[in-house]
């Protein structure tokens, strides 16, 4: 039987710290005040959950949240004007896009307009170029490969020499993720839309950390899982549940319930990698205004 990774109290342990790290920021330095602005377009209602759940943490810990919300058909020059507008804002240390945006807009051209110093979702091309280059830092991990990170390693799972299986290539989760778990020094393989069925069970039989981040229901079962693999699960997926206020339940791309057996150590869904990805975002923006704090005062 697996241990389960608790991803919501990890996640509250660290929002206690960071709340903590900001009071005394704040008595230090009195007119402190960190500030993320999210930019959101049109409505959809997972968006929503997620906006709401970023703003209602930064309020918890002392970071000023607030939401831009515009209509679905908002025209893309009015966009990247708002978005230059905040980044000439000194007083807003991290800008938020809400991903995904709608299908007329250029998605990598928008999130690339965000200044570096504030791309606290690290998805410029300056900052996810660092990510790939063997010697370099970015200034910002992207949140939800941050906060995959720290659960691996406040679980004390070594990733160097280990064979390590990332399921799915986004550039907000897979693709960052894959490099910088090579670069901690695993020895990592993408599977993605174009792997056959066979390269897929071949990599995840063998691998000691296996994550899947492709958004499908049970792409992971236990027969493919490698006894004592660390199993990390990023899907949100929804499944029709009559038991449920909603019609539905939110669930993984793990099957847990033939995979926990064979597994050492799993997140469950939820409660395990999303509550990270929003912590790591106030993690993000009070790097940032630490550092606008540092070029104040040298
Ligand atoms: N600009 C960004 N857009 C998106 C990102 C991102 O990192 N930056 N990631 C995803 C969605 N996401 C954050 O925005 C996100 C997904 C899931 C969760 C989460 O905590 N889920 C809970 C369950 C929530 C529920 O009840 O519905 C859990 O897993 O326990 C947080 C954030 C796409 N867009």
């Amino acid at each position: 039987m697996a241990v389960k990774i608790d991803g919501k109290s990890i996640s509250s342990e660290l929002r206690l710290s960071i709340a903590d790290e900001i009071k005394q920021l704040k008595q230090k330095n009195p007119g402190f005040e960190p500030r993320l602005t999210i930019i959101q377009v049109g409505d959809r209602p997972d968006s929503s959950v997620y906006v709401r759940m970023k703003l209602k943490s930064s309020e918890e810990v002392g970071i000023r949240g607030e939401l831009l919300k515009f209509p679905a058909d908002i025209n893309q020059e009015e966009l990247i004007t708002e978005v230059e507008r905040l980044n000439q804002d000194p007083s807003v240390h991290g800008i938020l896009i809400q991903l995904p945006l709608p299908e007329h807009l250029d998605e990598p051209l928008i999130t690339n307009k965000v200044i570096q110093s504030k791309d606290i979702d690290g998805f410029t091309n300056l900052n996810l170029a660092s990510v790939f280059k063997k010697s370099d830092k970015p200034l910002y991990v992207p949140c939800t490969p941050k906060g995959i990170l720290y659960l691996l390693d406040h679980e004390k799972v070594e990733i160097s020499g280990k064979n390590v299986v990332v399921c799915g290539r986004s550039d907000i989760v897979g693709g960052p993720l894959s490099k910088l778990l090579e670069k901690r020094g695993g020895t990592v393989t993408v599977i993605h839309s174009r792997s056959t069925q066979a390269q897929k069970e071949f990599f995840c039989k063998n691998a000691d950390i296996l994550i899947s981040a492709v958004g499908q229901v049970n792409f992971i079962t236990g027969d493919i899982i490698k006894e004592g693999a660390v199993v990390i699960d990023v899907g949100t997926n929804y499944v029709p549940d009559a038991t449920k206020k909603s019609g539905q339940r939110m669930c993984g791309d793990v099957d847990y319930a033939s995979t926990e057996p064979k597994a050492s150590l799993i997140t469950p869904v939820p409660g395990g990698v999303g509550p990270m990805t929003v912590v790591m975002v106030l993690a993000n923006v009070l790097e940032s205004a630490k550092a606008s704090l540092d070029s104040q005062s040298s």
